[in-house]
């Protein structure tokens, strides 16, 4: 179609766009499909004026550079291989509340910074230091992994967040199979960790690779930070990024996490998350465990204190009864409201999933809200307190209640710490107990929340439509990414989470899996929204 041009018009036209390989090439690389062309070119064919052919050409150069169904091809041969990746990550016990379990975190961290490295990446294990136990003692942080694939000042550089770190899980917490052996059943792969969060680090891990394994270029230059410590509040990550800003976050355009999950079968792009603010109140009476039968009515019960200040967080109904709480919280906006009504959202395939036949909210707007954009207190275990099966009738000395506020705008984490401290000892107080309580905030994350409006939510539409051929849900998250607020506030830089995860992947509880679709048809997400951020204008921040 354009005989008439010489090779080397074509690649002075095209400037940096194609490299130039041979006659051959360029001028396939050039031309637009036969089924692509239009009567008006047809017919002027020949007589195409210089500025027309320039467009064409870079319409093509566009339509031809990004080779989808080649990756994608590729991403489909090697799945074998991705699960088996995922198999040797998910071995690795790096429960990072588990202080017996450091050495496994350690070696997971170098199992990535090993993986990056071989692919080529400048890879540094950065050291956060230490972090301080209850008892006073000091224990190493897992080194954090950073990477850069590719420094084209041309090109925007997305950095992409994710954590090899898991919740604690034990076989006899009810898991149908070995949480450290990845488990394949029906499609879904089972194991600690495996969608929260290290199938997604894989699978942004893999996009890159296959860029590599097909001789293609990447379009942008990725770089990587992956950490360790994510689910205990991701200690050390802050002053890191802060001290980096300058240096390793300095070209960074964008920040991409994708440590969460969909809502239903629907592909999804999250633009919040709940912050959580993490305390330990204990109690503490005699100076050991006494018998029940022997002591009890003649001492004043620890456990019974903390229970009832325990009881004093929240009503059955779900009002948080911390004085200030309520009132720091943004107010439902119509938009909002809207967004959520537009939702689709399945309540009684929901309760399925959980196994329950009431919710707190019966209708769907109130249960996102509650979900997404309200805190919410939850008790999650009593340290020190009689767990184990049988009937051992102890009266505990001391015990330890854990419970979590998750955070939303506009609250802060600082502000709750002083208002539940406060609060807790003025219940404390009037029960007149000669016990001691003490207050501390283990965690203090707080909320995130993302402009819908950005083009990078924009790419993320036009990619989940390339892959799922269908439109996204926009959606918030309940659950926490703890650096998530702190990559925006001290980059400056606008963030998307880009979710693999299944709505009933099951994180931090029995049973978590992976479905091998999402692990494999986000691998091919990853792709297409590479290639949609290249081409958001330089310019945006
Ligand atoms: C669904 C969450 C955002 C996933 C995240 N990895 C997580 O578990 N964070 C800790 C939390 O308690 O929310």
């Amino acid at each position: 179609m354009f005989d008439y041009l010489t090779p080397g018009s074509i690649s002075v036209m095209l400037g940096g766009v194609y490299k130039y390989q041979d006659n051959h090439t360029v001028l396939k690389s050039a031309c637009l499909p036969e089924e692509t062309v239009t009567h008006t070119q047809r017919a002027s064919r020949g007589k195409m004026t210089f500025p027309f052919v320039l467009f064409v050409l870079l319409l093509s150069s566009t339509a031809h550079a990004f080779q989808y169904t080649e990756l994608a091809q590729h991403i489909d041969n090697h799945q074998e291989e991705y699960v088996e990746a995922l198999r040797d990550w998910v071995a690795i016990e790096s429960d990072s509340s588990n202080v017996q379990k450091r050495p496994d975190l350690h070696r997971m961290m170098e199992l990535v910074a090993q993986k990056l490295r071989l692919m080529g990446g400048a890879v540094e294990l950065v050291d956060v230091g230490e972090q301080e136990l209850p008892n006073g003692q000091m224990l190493a942080l897992p080194k954090v992994v950073t990477a850069r694939f590719g420094s084209d000042a041309d090109k925007h550089t997305v950095c992409v967040y994710g954590h090899v770190d898991v919740q604690p899980a034990k076989r006899e917490d009810g898991w149908a199979t070995d949480p450290y052996n990845l488990t394949d059943i029906n499609g879904n792969l089972y194991g600690r960790g495996a969608s929260d969060n290290k199938a997604p680090v894989l699978a942004w891990i893999h996009a890159v690779e296959a860029y590599q394994a097909l001789n293609m270029e990447l379009p942008v230059n990725v770089k990587f930070v992956i950490e360790g410590m994510e689910e205990t509040g991701s200690n050390g990550l802050d002053a890191m990024i802060l001290a980096q800003r300058d240096t390793f976050f300095s070209d960074v355009d964008y920040i991409i996490i994708s440590d969460c999950g969909w809502l239903s079968r629907r592909p999804a792009l999250t633009y919040g998350t709940r912050g959580n603010c993490y305390f330990f109140a204990e109690v503490d009476g005699p100076k050991q465990d006494l018998h029940s039968g022997v002591y009890g009515g003649a001492v004043i019960e620890p456990m019974i204190d903390l229970i009832g200040v325990l009881d004093s967080l929240i009503s059955p109904s779900g009002k948080i009864l911390v004085p200030g709480i309520r009132e720091a919280v943004a107010p439902l906006s119509d938009d909002e409201w809207r967004m959520y009504q537009d939702i689709q959202f399945d309540m009684d395939n929901y309760k399925n999933k959980i196994g329950i036949d009431q919710l707190m909210y019966s209708n769907k707007v109130d249960l996102l809200a509650h979900l997404w954009r309200y805190p919410t207190v939850t008790i999650h275990g009593i340290e020190g307190a009689f767990s184990d099966p049988g009937t051992k009738t102890v009266i505990p000395a001391k015990v330890i209640g854990k419970f979590s506020i998750r955070q939303v705008p506009d609250m802060d984490p600082a502000v709750v710490k002083k208002q539940v401290t406060d609060y807790l000892h003025s219940v404390f107080a009037k029960r007149k107990s000669p016990n001691r309580l003490k207050v501390t905030m283990v965690i203090g994350a707080k909320p995130w929340l993302a402009n819908t409006q950005h083009p990078l939510y924009e790419a993320g539409k036009a990619a989940v439509k390339r892959v799922f051929d269908m439109d996204p849900d926009l959606i918030r998250e309940g659950g926490t990414i703890p650096i998530a607020k702190t990559f925006q506030d001290v980059t400056g830089k606008s963030l998307i989470m880009l979710p693999i995860g299944g709505f009933d992947d099951g994180l931090h509880s029995q049973n978590e899996k992976m479905s091998r679709y999402n692990y494999i048809e986000g691998t091919k997400l990853f792709i297409a929204f590479l290639n949609e951020v290249s081409q958001i204008k330089k310019t945006t921040v």
